[in-house]
């Protein structure tokens, strides 16, 4: 189907409503009033909790809840919460509208999970459609959100989510992130249970993609620095890398990572809502469009401020250990990117 009438067919104006005129909302007027957050997929296993941590948050005052099914129960169970946050439940394609509408920042959680045995990209058949499907809504009624992507799999969905908005105009790279907040609190939780330090005080930038190989944590770059023997590098390295592989098993088909999947995404979106409220000095890893290597997806240390991002952090110096993983990632990252591309482009 053409792109113009599959918008149409899956996006009918909000209910009473003429198709609003989507007029740009002004950073400056973000942040005095309180931020409108989306959660597409709120219904799921990361959905919930991500809900609960962003009824929590003070910076949120409208929590606009979507899912295929399932949200009125979830929305009316989070709003009896005395936070100020006010909570609106929206179920099915003809109310992604109103979900939409007016949202700052977008959290997308929506698709499949894997089960033991799979890889992330064996998700690619079902979720790239949803993200897909979910990203021309956005283009459409919330075309300067901020979006935030967490359904996998990252390395190929991100680049699914920038085609659909540069075809539809509202292209704004800065403001397109696939979530790896998960692989930084692993990596910071890891590295101080190994060198007895409190987790809280510990960072590790993690660089690359989300899946695997891609996900590199740079652990020379450790702050505090610590020193480690390669082989504890190398463990700890390639435990970062199949940690959530290690949920999956743990979970036995019950799905994956969905708890501190949930806090790692609120993690970000605060950071995000701090970035558009001026706060300075705002900086999350994430998996973006960049010029800082060869490939045109990738994770690094940002800066936000209130226009999206506002630096690429110089990437650290990597040691021959992550020289190595650095060039063995590459070919799978940028194979993902073109899966993904060529999908959106079809
Ligand atoms: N980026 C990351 O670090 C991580 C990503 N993930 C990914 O997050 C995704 C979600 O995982 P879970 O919440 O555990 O799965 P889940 O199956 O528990 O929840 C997914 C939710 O998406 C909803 N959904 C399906 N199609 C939809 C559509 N078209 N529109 C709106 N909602 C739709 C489902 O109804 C369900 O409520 C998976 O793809 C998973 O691989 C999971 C953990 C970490
Ligand atoms: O492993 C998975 O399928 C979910 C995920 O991305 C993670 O936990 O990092």
């Amino acid at each position: 189907m053409e792109r113009a009438a599959r918008l149409a067919a899956h996006f009918p104006a909000p209910q009473g409503q003429a198709m609003p005129e989507l007029e740009a909302q002004p950073t400056a007027a973000r942040g005095g009033a309180g931020f409108n957050v989306a959660v597409l997929g709120a219904a799921g296993g990361i959905g919930q909790p991500l809900s609960l941590l962003l009824k929590l948050s003070p910076r949120v005052t409208q929590l606009r809840l979507y899912d295929v099914a399932n949200t009125a129960g979830v929305a009316a169970d989070l709003s009896h919460i005395n936070t100020a946050a006010r909570v609106s439940a929206h179920t099915g394609a003809d109310q992604l509208p109103d979900a939409l509408y007016g949202a700052h920042l977008v959290v997308i959680p929506a698709g499949v999970p894997r089960k033991p045995g799979m890889t992330r990209d064996d998700l690619f058949n079902i979720n790239a459609g949803i993200v897909r499907t979910l990203c021309e809504g956005v283009a459409r009624y919330c075309p300067t959100a901020w979006v935030a992507l967490i359904s996998n799999p990252v390395n190929s969905t991100v680049p699914i989510a920038a085609e659909v908005f540069r075809s539809a105009g509202t292209l704004s790279p800065g403001h397109l992130f696939g979530v790896t907040t998960l692989d930084v609190v692993r990596a910071n939780t890891f590295v101080a249970e190994a060198a007895g330090l409190h987790p809280g005080e510990v960072n590790v930038p993690v660089i690359g993609g989300h899946a695997g190989v891609t996900i590199l944590p740079v652990l020379s770059a450790v702050t505090p620095r610590i020193s480690l023997p390669e082989d504890k590098a190398r463990a700890l390295m390639e435990r970062i890398q199949d940690a959530g592989t290690e949920v999956v098993k743990a979970k036995a088909g019950a799905g994956s990572a969905t708890l501190s999947m949930a806090q790692a995404a609120a993690r970000f979106a605060e950071a995000c809502m701090r970035a558009m409220s001026g706060e300075p000095g705002v900086v999350e890893c994430a998996y973006v469009a960049s010029s800082l290597t060869d490939l045109p997806y990738f994770a690094s240390p940002l800066r936000l401020g209130p226009a999206g991002i506002e630096e690429f952090l110089p990437l650290p110096r990597l040691n021959a250990l992550e020289k190595d993983n650095f060039e063995r990632m590459k070919a799978e990252l940028q194979a993902s990117i073109h899966k993904g591309l060529d999908f959106a482009r079809k």
